[in-house]
């Protein structure tokens, strides 16, 4: 593979894990962020402490605070900034694009949602993004929690496009003995999946916060992935898909890790914790809570029985007690598996 120059936007604790594994490929790797000390701490220290604490970063990673210096003859662009900030990052990319008159591979690491337009996040990336200068879109999922990545913990993802060339092409700049690229061409159901784990991984938590043990774990990832399952197919994803690693792979590393946050959140709602505490307290994104809301409506609009979401609706938004919902979930009518 040759030096490709890949421009990772968002210096969070995932922009940064990723920005690592392609300047450790040998790549020129450019980490922007939109916040200049941050760019200062990871240039000097070749650290970013507030996301990623003691671990240290690749010296071949440069980090800018100038988008343009990024993505000024880029061959790559990672979008790994949280949902809601997808596609005004995305517009400031193209304001460049338009200047610099060039094409790149945009691919999103991001996992949520578009709360209102119900749009992914490669749709609102296809929305912003005119085709002219896209080389490629796609994403990248899997369990692939930054805190391992960055400590080299064997990891496996998907690069995901519905052009396989491309996710080939990003298979082949981000591979390495340590992290694992597969590919994929189901973009709808690697996506649904990625976002829906979240909301399983809430649940989780809180069943861990009630001191359930791994038979309630286990029903809550069976049953939780049945339901993504559903709403994914309702959108017409592959089945397949939620058995790989944007679906049963990665409802299992977040719903089970002490690093997801997600999972925390859960723990500390369940112990009754105020949501606003939980978000402001965590100082990082948890995708989970607003894909809750997001996948609850979604269900609604499809049609789609998921009565595990639908409880962490209630929960997370209308302070219903987690014990309380459990006791909802089991008291169900009895039914068929498979449906
Ligand atoms: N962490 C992980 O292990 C993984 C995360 N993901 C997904 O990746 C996405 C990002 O997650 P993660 O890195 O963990 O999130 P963090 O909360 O750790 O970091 C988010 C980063 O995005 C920046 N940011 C937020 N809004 C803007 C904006 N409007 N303009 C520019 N920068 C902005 C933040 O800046 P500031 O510091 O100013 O807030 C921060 O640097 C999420 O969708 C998450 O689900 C996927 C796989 C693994
Ligand atoms: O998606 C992730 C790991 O694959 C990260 O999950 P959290 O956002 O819950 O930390």
């Amino acid at each position: 593979m040759s030096r490709e120059i890949i421009a990772v936007l968002g210096a969070g604790s995932w922009g940064t894990a990723l920005a690592n594994v392609a300047a450790e490929n040998g790549h020129d790797v450019r980490l922007w962020s939109h916040r200049a000390e941050q760019v200062d701490e990871i240039n000097e220290t070749h650290r970013n402490s507030r996301y990623l604490g003691e671990h240290s970063i690749n010296e071949g990673v440069v980090a800018v605070s100038d988008m343009k210096q990024a993505v000024d003859g880029a061959d790559l662009v990672l979008s790994v900034v949280p949902t809601k900030a997808t596609r005004e990052v995305a517009q400031q990319l193209v304001a460049i694009l338009e200047e610099t008159n060039h094409k790149v591979v945009v691919m999103a690491a991001t996992k949520g949602i578009e709360p209102g337009t119900y749009k992914r996040v490669s749709e609102m990336l296809a929305e912003e993004i005119p085709s002219k200068y896209l080389g490629g879109l796609g994403i990248i999922a899997g369990p692939s929690h930054a805190e391992g990545v960055i400590k080299h913990d064997p990891t496996l993802v998907t690069a995901v496009s519905a052009d396989l060339t491309v996710a080939k092409y990003v298979q082949g700049v981000l591979s390495n003995q340590v992290f694992r690229v597969y590919t994929n061409t189901d973009v709808v159901g690697s996506e649904i999946g990625a976002a829906l784990k979240n909301v399983i991984a809430i649940g989780a938590g809180a069943l861990e916060s009630l001191g359930y043990d791994v038979n309630a774990k286990a029903a809550l990832f069976t049953r939780g992935l049945a339901e993504i399952s559903r709403l994914g197919q309702a959108f017409g994803a592959n089945p397949i898909t939620f058995m790989g690693l944007a679906g049963v792979g990665d409802l299992f590393a977040t719903a089970t890790s002490v690093y997801s946050r997600n999972y925390r959140a859960g723990v500390q709602l369940g112990e009754g914790k105020h949501l606003d505490d939980v978000v402001a307290d965590m100082g990082m994104v948890i995708e989970g809570i607003s894909t809750t809301k997001v996948a609850h409506e979604l269900a609604q609009k499809k049609h789609v029985e998921m009565p595990i979401t639908s409880a962490m609706y209630r929960v997370i938004y209308d302070n219903e007690d987690v014990k309380n919902v459990m006791q909802l979930l089991m008291g169900r009518p009895v039914s068929q598996e498979g449906k």
